[in-house]
């Protein structure tokens, strides 16, 4: 097939977030695409799009997220824009995305995965275990906190959200003494080496699903956009996120619930954890399992279902 390429007079429109991480992955996928066919930056327009969770978030600032409402609640605008065709490919953080898609869209291609792990932030502290008996961490991740009061009940967590900058300003102001941010995000932004911020092992803290991993969206009818998206498609970041999603899924899983999964390949093999917790960290349940690369999605699901059968009724109630 021949590829009708975008041109500054007929540009293909990324969608994006206007949140400084959201654009760095639109400017990243656009320089991809670009590379892949040596097209100049003028070949594409970024189409910033305000979701209602942008503005939801701006006005209540203090509430938690999960108050303020479900997941989709910052791609919904997007996802509405790409179907009218108001943007062409949508560029997401997978981290944020349920694991199904509206009718008529497809998310299917993937750049490859930044640095995986959560970092914990502190001007002062270097680790979770140097924290002082008592001290308060401000996170907004009902993952993390449950993770962290799993391992440290006597700590105290306060809700915490905002741009890198304002949780940096809040720990300075002393309002918490450490906090939690995705290497990736730091990364992305060239912020790793100006945040006081150490990497935590994967064993110690496992990743959000998708961690780290860009996706990108687009109509399902719009084959001409499919077929460019496969030349910047990474195959070993999509492998291991089906093993993750699927394991998501097989929990129901949503934002309003602790779960944690990491698939590795190697060795033709793929390796899957995965972690649900209460939400007062009061219990963690953890399995490990590997297979055969191409089985993932059935490793996750199988590993999803298992851990729901040993949590039962209630386990994410409190
Ligand atoms: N929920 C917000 C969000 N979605 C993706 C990232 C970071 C980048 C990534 O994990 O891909 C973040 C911020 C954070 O967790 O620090």
């Amino acid at each position: 097939m021949t590829l009708t390429l975008p041109s500054p007079a007929s540009p293909l429109k990324i969608g994006t977030r206007g949140s400084p991480l959201a654009l760095a992955q639109a400017y990243e996928t656009r320089d991809r695409l670009a590379r892949a066919f040596e097209l100049e930056p003028t070949a594409f327009d970024i189409v910033v799009i305000k979701t209602t969770g942008d503005n939801r978030a701006m006005i209540d600032a203090d509430r938690p997220l999960k108050e303020i409402g479900n997941k989709g609640l910052f791609t919904k605008e997007i996802e509405d824009a790409l179907l009218s065709g108001g943007i062409d490919i949508a560029v997401h953080s997978m981290k944020d995305m349920p694991t199904l898609q509206p009718e008529g869209l497809t998310l299917d291609c993937y750049l490859p995965r930044e640095d995986v792990r959560d970092a914990f932030v502190s001007p002062g502290i270097h680790s979770i275990a140097d924290l002082p008996e008592g001290a308060v961490v401000g996170t907004s991740s009902l993952r993390r906190r449950a993770q962290l009061l799993h391992r440290r009940p006597d700590l105290q967590v306060v809700e915490f959200r905002g741009n890198v900058q304002t949780r940096l300003q809040k720990l300075e102001n002393g309002v918490a003494s450490a906090t939690f941010l995705a290497m990736a995000g730091l990364r992305r932004l060239d912020m790793a080496e100006a945040v006081p911020a150490t990497p935590i092992s994967v064993d110690d803290m496992l990743p959000a699903v998708a961690q780290g991993a860009i996706g990108i969206e687009r109509r399902s009818s719009d084959i001409t956009t499919a077929a460019m998206l496969e030349a910047i498609h990474h195959a070993e970041t999509s492998l291991r996120l089906a093993a993750e999603r699927a394991f998501l899924a097989a929990l129901d899983g949503s934002c309003e619930t602790p779960i944690a999964a990491l698939a590795d390949l190697s060795g033709g093999t793929i390796q899957l954890r995965g972690q649900i917790l209460r939400p007062d960290g009061s219990e963690a349940l953890s399995d490990e399992q590997d297979g055969a690369i191409e089985d993932g999605a059935e490793l996750g699901r199988q590993m999803g279902e298992t851990l729901r059968a040993r949590a039962g009724a209630g386990f994410f109630a409190h």
